[in-house]
């Protein structure tokens, strides 16, 4: 990276990393993770360096980063599969080493990997979890039927599950995870490799689930994911809480909140070359290329006639949205995958 880039990169951090925005204030909260830290075995890889967030009671939470940020590490803490190294986790007040079994009765999990008995019916996959789990007969028998149908199931009861597209397959996921009326969900990259119908079904459930008061916490590496569905996000990065904040919060990091983005050729960084268009962050790609983000109000043509003017060649510019996508770039000089 290279402009003065580095200046707005740190303001980022410290402002929407820090605990003074309403961002952290949390009055009532579900789960509470402090100094988080997790090296796993004594010389592999450390996949949280002291991660802080707070989620309050019956908010939509969510865990953006890309590939090896530590969202599952994250998660696998939270829901007792994981043991910390360091740093303490709370659900609902419970220390989740302390009280595993108390805290997996308050939660609720989706994997990222499907876990469904295949051989069963998607009715007897959900009774079968609510006997694990002590509910008496009748009641599982409601519930489970009361689950298919709202995740869209109920014609499918009798099936075995290994008919199932999917995009059935994890909403019976759900379903389960949700057969013991948990206040919290957990949701671990939902919709990874789901088509566009799916997707937007399973986002309707979980806005449903939210709206009747669950508590939910996903990760994801899907931007729009987290842009639609999520009160707060946490942005993490190589094990470290980069941003926290509202996705319209998160947008206002970027200076200016708009600007252009250039793919350009040259021989040395040219992001001081563009100062004057506003300012001016840079990376290079491969060797000669460099994307530079001008935030303020040039136009098109403008950055390009003043790139050209200064020897680089233009491959490629476009206009930033403003979206969280941009935002990730602007934190991490790296695209999200
Ligand atoms: N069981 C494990 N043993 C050793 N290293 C692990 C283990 N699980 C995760 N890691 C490492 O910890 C780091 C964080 O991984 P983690 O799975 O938590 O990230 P992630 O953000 O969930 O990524 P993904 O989206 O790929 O699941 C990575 O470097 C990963 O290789």
């Amino acid at each position: 990276m290279g402009g003065n880039d580095d200046a707005g990169r740190r303001d980022g951090r410290t402002e929407a990393g820090g605990d003074t925005r309403t961002a952290e204030r949390v009055d009532d909260p579900m789960v509470e993770v402090r100094e988080l830290r997790k090296q796993y075995g004594r010389r592999g890889p450390v996949a949280l360096r002291g991660i802080d967030f707070t989620v309050g009671r019956g908010e939509l939470f969510g865990l953006l980063g890309p590939n090896g940020a530590g969202k599952t590490t994250t998660l696998g803490i939270l829901t007792t599969r994981v043991r910390p190294t360091s740093g303490t986790a709370r659900i609902d007040g419970i220390d989740v080493v302390a009280g595993p079994q108390a805290v997996k009765r308050r939660i609720a999990v989706m994997p990222q990997q499907s876990n469904l008995d295949r051989s069963l019916t998607a009715l007897e996959n959900l009774t079968f979890h609510g006997a694990y789990y002590g509910m008496r007969l009748k009641d599982r028998r409601r519930r489970s039927r009361e689950l298919l149908e709202q995740f869209g199931l109920a014609d499918r009861a009798d099936e075995q599950v290994e008919n199932f597209s999917g995009g059935m397959a994890q909403r019976l996921l759900i379903a389960r995870a949700l057969m013991h009326r948990p206040p919290l969900l957990f949701l671990d990259e939902p919709t990874t490799g789901l088509d566009p119908q799916s997707r937007l079904f399973l986002w309707d459930r979980v806005t449903d689930l939210h709206r009747s008061g669950t508590t939910i916490m996903l990760t994801t590496h899907d931007m729009a994911e987290a842009d639609r569905l999520c009160e707060r996000i946490a942005i993490v990065d190589h094990g470290e809480r980069i941003a926290l904040d509202t996705p319209a919060g998160l947008r206002d990091l970027l200076p200016g909140g708009r600007g252009i983005e250039l793919v350009l050729d040259a021989h040395d960084d040219p992001a001081p070359l563009l100062a004057e268009l506003g300012e001016t962050e840079s990376a290079e790609l491969e060797q000669g290329r460099w994307r530079v983000r001008c935030y303020g109000d040039s136009r098109l043509g403008e950055a390009i006639a003043v790139a050209e003017q200064r020897g680089a060649v233009v491959r490629d510019v476009r206009r930033l949205e403003g979206s969280l996508e941009d935002v990730f770039v602007h934190l991490t000089g790296r695209e999200l995958r």
